[in-house]
């Protein structure tokens, strides 16, 4: 889907009555403090039902008010919003009927995030780096969702067994559950690592050129490929009993991303990491696309940090041939110039003390 019209009220300094946006490329130009990331930040909102600044949502509701909204028409004609009031309540709607989960929004909004902090976390713990496959995984894999939900129970009650002392039946039947679910997960992820792989060499060939045939991703399963899940938990659980959770199991998969065999962040520059995330994000928008058919959105935050004219040219190839809707924030329009298309099929915007306008 791509966004049509953005309905937002009271988050942060944000106000937005119906904007229409372009289903391909928009631009959105402001000072510092105007609003332009609170404007990415509510569209992230969206489809992820958080923050990508903040874990205190109710940072996100203007100081002068008790809920906000966001809501958005696509270019189906679907309508999807949400309010989220200070007491943590949220009310979700999906073309006029109530829905009950943030889960049930992201199915229809695929929406993925570059900014200039992005690539510090990405390349810092495994956090972001399992967050941003499974959300893939979200979309590319129908199983995946009820797999996870039902993965997460079994590792709760694992976990709670270890923690409390269980043993015996109980632990065993929650342990054989878990090792059975890890192995469906990890071939699931490493079947999806493979094709973020190829597409991810297609997208570095355009925006990386000069380093794609040396970048490789390396897909660990949450533990050693020539170990047994069940022996290895039974070698581990002295130390898990004590630890109170499970140290080895799908939970703890991880990718790492390596240039001729070092770790990327040791050896490419700032902007070419920042390169490279672009044609990773690219890339899994790509899959998700291929699978629903439907454009995931883009959201790319402060374009001008780190890259130089010629990687800005590059980015303007890309987004030339991407299936998907793309935001672009920038403080001045001289940091767009090479990735302003020469067609006139892009909108441009202004923010302004959080009221966007177009140009
Ligand atoms: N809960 C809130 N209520 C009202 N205003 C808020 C709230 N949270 C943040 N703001 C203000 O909203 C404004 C917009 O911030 P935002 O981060 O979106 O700006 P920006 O245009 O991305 O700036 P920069 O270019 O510096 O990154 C800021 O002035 C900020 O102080």
């Amino acid at each position: 889907m791509s966004i049509q019209k953005l309905y937002v009220d009271n988050f942060r300094n944000l106000t937005i009555h119906n904007s229409e946006f372009d289903p391909a490329l928009n631009f959105i130009l402001g000072d510092n403090g105007s609003g332009k990331s609170s404007l990415l930040e509510s569209i992230f909102f969206l489809g992820h039902g958080k923050s990508f600044r903040t874990t205190k949502l109710e940072n996100l509701v203007n100081r002068e008010a008790d809920k906000f909204t966001v809501a958005i028409k696509d270019d189906r004609d679907s309508q999807l919003g949400i309010s989220r009031h200070n007491d943590g309540k949220c009310t979700i709607k999906l073309n006029g009927a109530p829905a009950y989960k943030l889960s049930e929004m992201a199915k229809h909004v695929a929406v993925q995030i570059i900014t200039p902090e992005t690539f510090k976390l990405f390349f810092g713990g495994p956090k972001e780096r399992r967050r941003f496959v499974d959300l893939g995984m979200f979309h590319v894999e129908h199983q995946f969702a009820e797999l996870w939900r039902e993965f997460r129970r079994v590792l709760l009650q694992r976990n709670a067994c270890l923690r409390t002392g269980v043993r015996g039946q109980q632990y065993e039947y929650w342990t054989e559950l878990f090792v059975q679910q890890s192995e469906i997960l990890a071939a699931l992820r490493k079947q999806y690592v493979v094709q973020l792989s190829e597409e991810l060499q297609r997208w570095l060939a355009i925006l990386l050129p000069e380093l794609s045939e040396g970048i490789a991703l390396q897909y660990s399963r949450g533990w050693g490929e020539k170990h047994q899940l069940t022996e290895l938990l039974r070698d581990c659980e002295d130390k898990e009993r004590q630890y109170g959770y499970s140290s080895y199991g799908a939970q703890k998969f991880d990718v790492k991303f390596h240039y001729q065999k070092m770790s990327i962040d040791q050896v490419l520059s700032r902007g070419q990491q920042k390169m490279f995330l672009m044609a990773l994000t690219v890339a899994q928008a790509t899959l998700i696309f291929n699978q629903q058919q439907v454009r995931p959105i883009i959201l790319i935050d402060d374009i001008g940090a780190e890259l130089d004219t010629d990687s800005r040219q590059r980015l303007a190839a890309a987004i030339e041939q991407l299936q998907c809707q793309v935001f672009i924030t920038a403080i001045e329009k001289s940091a767009l110039e090479p990735i302003i298309p020469k067609h006139n099929k892009y909108k441009m915007f202004h923010v302004k003390h959080g009221i966007i306008s177009e140009v």
